[in-house]
């Protein structure tokens, strides 16, 4: 069997910078037409100048022939003015700005501490300029379970800000849980959207536990139970507008993760289309793939549909074990093991 579809994007993507940009460009800029690229890197991506300096030298990384457009983002801090959002909205590449709660994640030591205490005129700009907040969506409390850090979240940020400010386009990325199912569900579709990425789709806590400790499995959110996995693989190939293809694609060097205090975060990229495929297959949903991979997520950034495509044929092929690049080795999600999908061009 072979498909043929309209070019995806990928709504939530990190490129890194320096060797790391170099090494994992390619892999994402071969299958995907854009990204939003994520702007966690130390020092944070948080002005356009910033931001239009990252792109130039994320263009200087992909292969000569590349059509892949980066779609840049703002990282949101404590300090950001509303002034740097109308700078960003007029540079016309910068596409979001992202919120990343102080101590959440990778590289989110700068992000903000209050959203409410210290974020409002800043949101209330990105209202007026129209453009969407990025969240990584978890409280950072450490008294607060962290299987349970999503859906505290919703309850205490999430719901009081659309509330406040009901314009605000949002989008929860990499949601894992059938709370956050619920919470995207009740809002409005074209406001408030989701990204969903292809390991919390096919993987349950248990993988990271599956004869020894998974360091490649471990990312944020955290992978929750089965009963989550099963409610966002419900909502993705349901048909619904509301959630889209984000690969939260993360690589870190082989030697940050398989470490005493290993980070957070797994490269995807070589595999997510193929495992998005299986998903969507097993559910009887095929018919439901291209949406979600392909135009929901322009659709809600107001932004044209690809018009090139892109061929998934059902051809077993083996996941590389490693990649290696100039200063180490990168670990792929589902190293060496075999999957049904392969996209071609
Ligand atoms: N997802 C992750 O586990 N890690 C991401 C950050 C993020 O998306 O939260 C990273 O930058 O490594
Ligand atoms: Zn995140
Ligand atoms: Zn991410």
């Amino acid at each position: 069997m072979e498909l043929s579809l309209t070019r995806p994007d990928d709504w939530h993507l990190h490129l890194r910078d320096g060797d790391l940009l170099e090494a994992v460009a390619p892999h994402s800029a071969r299958i995907f037409g854009r990204a939003i690229v994520m702007p966690n890197l130390r020092p944070p991506i948080s002005t356009t100048a910033a931001a239009m300096a990252y792109r130039e030298s994320i263009l200087k990384a992909l292969p000569v022939d590349s059509g892949f457009s980066p779609l840049m983002t703002l990282y949101l801090t404590d300090t950001t003015s509303p002034s740097e959002i109308r700078l960003a909205r007029k540079s016309g590449v910068v596409y979001a700005a992202k919120l990343y709660p102080a101590g959440a994640t990778t590289n989110s030591q700068d992000g903000v501490t209050d959203l409410f205490g210290k974020c409002l005129p800043v949101l209330h700009e990105m209202v007026e300029q129209n453009m969407p907040l990025l969240v990584h969506g978890e409280v950072t409390d450490p008294n607060v379970d962290i299987f349970d850090r999503e859906k505290v979240f919703i309850d205490t940020v999430l719901r009081p800000l659309i509330q406040k400010l009901p314009q605000l386009k949002v989008v929860m990325e990499h949601i894992t849980t059938k709370e956050a199912v619920s919470f995207i569900e009740s809002c409005c579709e074209g406001t408030v959207a989701a990204t969903v990425t292809p390991q919390h789709l096919v993987l349950n806590r248990n993988s990271l536990f599956q004869g020894g400790l998974q360091p490649h499995n471990y990312c944020l959110p955290v992978l929750k139970r089965d009963v989550h996995r099963q409610a966002i693989v419900s909502a993705v190939t349901s048909g619904s507008r509301r959630y889209f293809l984000g690969t939260d694609s993360a690589p870190h060097e082989r030697m940050r993760k398989e470490c005493p205090c290993g980070c957070a975060g797994v490269f995807n990229a070589p595999v997510a289309l193929s495992l998005y495929a299986k998903i969507f297959e097993e559910a009887g949903a095929l018919d439901k793939l291209e949406a979600f991979i392909s135009f929901n997520g322009a659709d809600f950034y107001g932004l044209p549909r690809n018009t090139s495509k892109i061929k998934l044929s059902k051809t077993p092929w083996k996941v590389p074990e490693c990649f290696s690049f100039a200063s180490g080795d990168i670990i792929p999600l589902f190293a060496g093991k075999t999957l049904d999908w392969l996209p071609s061009f």
